[in-house]
Formats: C-alpha cells, sequence, structure tokens
C-alpha cells in the first residue's frame, strides 16, 4: 500500500486496554490496512510508568510523558484515549483533541456519562469523529448496531447485561458455590474490573454504559444522575441457590425504557427466568436487547470486558475514521437531543424477590406477614430455608404489585425488632421481556 498516507494514532493509557490495542494492530496490520484503505499505525504513547511491562515493543513510539500533548502533535492524526476518569487528564485530552479538530476515540464510559453531550457538540463544531465503541459492552459493537443498523428503527426498550466483572463473580458463584468476596480479586486480576472495582460492584459501571445506550436508542442527551443504580454487594451465595430452586438465575442487569413523556433507567440485580435469553450469558459476557418497531427484537451478545474484545472495538473505531466515516455520536445532531425527565421509582410495578434475615424465634412469620398484607403486597410464596444457630432466612416472591408497596413493606419489615438487617429485594424479569 505505498503512497497511501497511513491514519497516526497516538495513545494515552497503555494498561489492560492500551496494550491490547497496540498488540491488535500489530498483529492485524495487514489486514486492518486493506479493510481501512491505509495502515493504521501508532505514532506516540503516554502511560504513568514507562518501564513497565506490558508484553509489547514501545521503543517504536514517541513517549509522551503529558497524554494532554497527544492532542497537539503534529504526528497524531488521531487520539486514543485509554486513560478512565470522567474527568481529570482524559477530559482535558478529550476536548484538547476535539479543539484541535483531531478526531477521538475511547473507552471512556464515566467521561461520556458525565460529559457526553459537550464532547459530541465540540466534536460536531470540529466536524469530527467522536467514537466509542469499547465504551459499552465491551467488544460487542452495539453501539454501532444501534447508530447505524437500527438507525431507522423508533426503540421502544433497551434491556442488558452491561459489566462483564459483575456477571463473572455472579455466574462463579453460581457454579462453583463461592462467596462474592472470593472471585472479586479473580475479575481484577482477568482485567475485566475498573482501577476502582466498587464501580463495577456497586452498578455505577453498568449504568455510565445504559445512559449511554438510552441517549443512542431514544435521541435524549445521556442522564447519568438520573439512573437508579444498585449493585451486586448485598448478594449472598443463599440468594442465587433460592433463586435457582426457584427457576431464576440472578443477573446485574440494566433497563432504559420511554414511558410517556418520561424516562426509567434503572441497574438492579434481578431474577432472570432461566430459559430467558439473558440468563444463558455467564462469565465476562455481555448481553443487550433493543426492540425496534420494525426489526422487532435485536439481541448482541459477546465479551464485555478484557484486553482482546475491548481492544477489537477501539480498533474497529479506528478502522471507521481512516475510511472517513463520521456520523454524529449519538445518533443524531447533539442540538437534537432530547432531554426528558426521570420516572419516579415509584412508577414500577411487578414481581419481586424479597429476602430477610431474621431472628429465629415465634411470631416472627406473622409480623412479616402482617407487614406484607398492611402494604397490600400480595405473595406467590414464602420460604424459609433452612439456616444455621439462631438466624432465619426468609425468602419470598411477590404477585404483580407496585414497587411501592413492597418498598412500604420493607421498610416495615426492617423495623421489626427480629430483623437483622436490611431486607433484599430484586424485580423479578418477565419471561417474554
Ligand atoms: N478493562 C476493560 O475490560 C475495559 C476497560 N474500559 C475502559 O478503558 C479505559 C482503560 O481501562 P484499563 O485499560 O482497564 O485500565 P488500566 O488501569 O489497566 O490502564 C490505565 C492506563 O492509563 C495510564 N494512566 C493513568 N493516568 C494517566 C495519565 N495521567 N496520563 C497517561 N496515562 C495515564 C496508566 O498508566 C495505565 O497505563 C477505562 O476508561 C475503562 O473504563 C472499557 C471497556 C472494557
Ligand atoms: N469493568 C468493566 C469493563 C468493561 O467495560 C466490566 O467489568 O464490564
Ligand atoms: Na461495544
Amino acid at each position: 500500500m505505498s503512497g497511501v498516507k497511513p491514519l497516526k494514532v497516538g495513545i494515552a493509557g497503555l494498561g489492560t486496554v492500551g496494550a491490547g490495542v497496540v498488540k491488535l494492530l500489530d498483529a492485524n496490520a495487514d489486514l486492518i490496512a486493506r479493510r481501512a484503505g491505509r495502515p493504521i499505525v501508532v505514532s506516540a504513547v503516554s502511560a504513568r510508568d514507562r518501564r513497565r511491562e506490558r508484553g509489547v515493543d514501545l521503543g517504536r513510539f514517541a513517549w509522551v510523558d503529558d497524554a494532554t500533548q497527544l492532542a497537539t502533535r503534529d504526528d497524531v492524526d488521531v487520539v486514543v484515549e485509554l486513560v478512565g476518569g470522567a474527568d481529570g487528564p482524559a477530559l482535558t485530552l478529550a476536548r484538547g483533541s476535539l479543539l484541535a479538530h483531531k478526531p477521538f476515540v475511547t473507552a471512556n464510559k464515566a467521561m461520556l456519562a458525565h460529559h457526553g453531550l459537550l464532547l459530541a457538540e465540540l466534536a460536531e463544531a470540529a466536524q469530527v469523529p467522536l467514537k466509542f465503541e469499547a465504551a459499552v459492552a465491551g467488544g460487542i459493537p452495539v453501539i454501532k448496531g444501534l447508530r447505524e443498523g437500527a438507525a431507522a428503527n423508533e426503540l421502544s426498550r433497551v434491556t442488558g447485561i452491561l459489566n462483564g466483572t459483575c456477571n463473572y463473580i455472579l455466574t462463579r458463584m453460581e457454579k462453583e458455590g463461592l462467596e462474592f468476596g472470593d472471585v472479586l480479586a479473580d475479575a481484577q486480576r482477568l482485567g475485566y474490573a475498573e482501577a476502582d472495582p466498587s464501580f463495577d460492584i456497586d452498578g455505577i459501571d453498568a449504568a455510565h454504559k445504559l445512559s449511554i445506550l438510552a441517549s443512542l436508542a431514544f435521541g435524549t442527551r445521556p442522564d447519568f444522575p438520573a439512573v437508579e443504580v444498585q449493585g451486586i454487594r448485598d448478594i449472598r451465595l443463599a440468594d442465587i441457590r433460592q433463586a435457582a430452586a426457584l427457576g431464576f438465575k440472578i443477573r446485574l442487569t440494566g433497563l432504559a425504557e420511554v414511558l410517556g413523556d418520561s424516562l426509567v433507567q434503572r441497574v438492579h440485580p434481578t431474577l432472570v427466568p432461566v430459559g430467558h435469553l439473558l440468563a444463558a450469558v455467564e462469565g465476562p459476557l455481555n448481553a443487550v436487547m433493543a426492540e425496534g418497531n420494525f426489526v422487532g427484537r435485536l439481541f448482541f451478545s459477546g465479551r464485555g470486558a478484557g484486553e482482546g474484545p475491548t481492544a477489537s472495538a477501539v480498533v474497529a473505531d479506528l478502522i471507521d475514521i481512516a475510511r472517513g466515516e463520521n456520523g454524529p455520536a449519538f445518533a443524531m445532531p447533539a442540538m437534537a437531543l432530547a432531554g426528558l425527565k426521570a420516572a419516579g421509582p415509584m412508577a414500577r410495578a411487578g414481581r419481586y424477590y424479597i429476602r430477610l434475615s431474621v431472628e429465629d424465634r415465634p411470631g416472627v412469620l406473622a409480623d412479616i406477614t402482617a407487614a406484607l398484607r398492611d402494604a397490600g403486597v400480595s405473595i406467590e410464596s414464602l420460604i424459609q430455608p433452612a439456616s444455621a444457630d439462631s438466624v432465619a432466612l426468609v425468602v419470598m416472591l411477590t404477585h404483580h404489585v407496585s414497587e411501592q408497596a413492597v418498598q412500604h413493606a420493607i421498610a416495615t419489615m426492617e423495623s421489626l425488632p427480629a430483623s437483622l438487617g436490611a431486607p433484599l429485594f430484586m424485580p423479578i424479569l418477565d419471561a417474554d421481556a
């Protein structure tokens, strides 16, 4: 491909994803050049520690101590940000690159969830692409799928498993009978977890991604603060076993849908019927389901975290840029994105799983059932799994009720003298949802 100008890439961040991008560009260089119409080469890199062993030869690239300088270097045509963090150097680099009219690629969902609208506006003003396929569901081409493949459809709902770390933890608990804390370190070692893993396990990472998906799907401004979030920290092995006995798996799901003139955005551990597509999503896999008014149901699945899959998505964006593609970041021009009010938590209804720990003594079950009756929550089944010592676990599945009623019953149950901590509740996904 002599005579063709290569696309010169500056990479900030050489951790799991950054090193993966260098390896992939090396390994598939010829194929990528044929598909992109020109070679894609790394010209300059920046990271915190120059000497760290990363399994790649960095001697060929210019080393830049201050990553934000990549934005203005003549040997950089496109900037790839793989540092992380909603603000700080990542945001400075993003703004600097777009203001310098350089295409910008990022895997940073935290930054996009907080500043996506601003960055989209800057990209449009500069008429350069802002690309972030890696930011949602790692290697799965779901951004492209919604932004381009489903662009002709009105989308009514997006549901998904959006965090590989949580899915990996829940699956290993389920298959190996391990407790939550036993598995987290493995997820970190395998490169799935965020630098601060509480972003994963507390559902914040999934919420970042959900707010990006909602914007793409519904033509709304990314609204991360409006996402209602609960993570998996309180899920015990006993919940997973009980759910399995009742025909469910526990998955951390994200749901976004437009209800009238308001937007539901929610991340919550959920009971998924074993026959449902999302129940088969295991380990670090992610999945996204979207409903279009002409295409029907779309189901995307694949690896949502880790070096190879995430690098694959970053390089796909670079190939688009090398080809000259430059569509709007969030499927329509930033100024056309609407602001929808958040649907209140009390607008919801469905079936729920409730688990509480109580002192094992006479009269407690009667108090629990009274709390449910007074709140108007009707119970489909109540189970008291065998438990040790003087602590009893009580597990209930409700009939279809309002979440407001469930929350009311839970508040009463928590205040009972025999209560041993905050009850856990999880929505149950409908089999055909
Ligand atoms: N690991 C994964 O599976 C996925 C990660 N992401 C996102 O990709 C980004 C990078 O993630 P990882 O590679 O996992 O993180 P990491 O922690 O492995 O790597 C971060 C890199 O940034 C460098 N860095 C930190 N501060 C810097 C600064 N001021 N200037 C220059 N370099 C700096 C570090 O030295 C390191 O090389 C994050 O935004 C993350 O949310 C997205 C999808 C999947
Ligand atoms: N920490 C994230 C990485 C990918 O986005 C996850 O576990 O999904
Ligand atoms: Na993706």
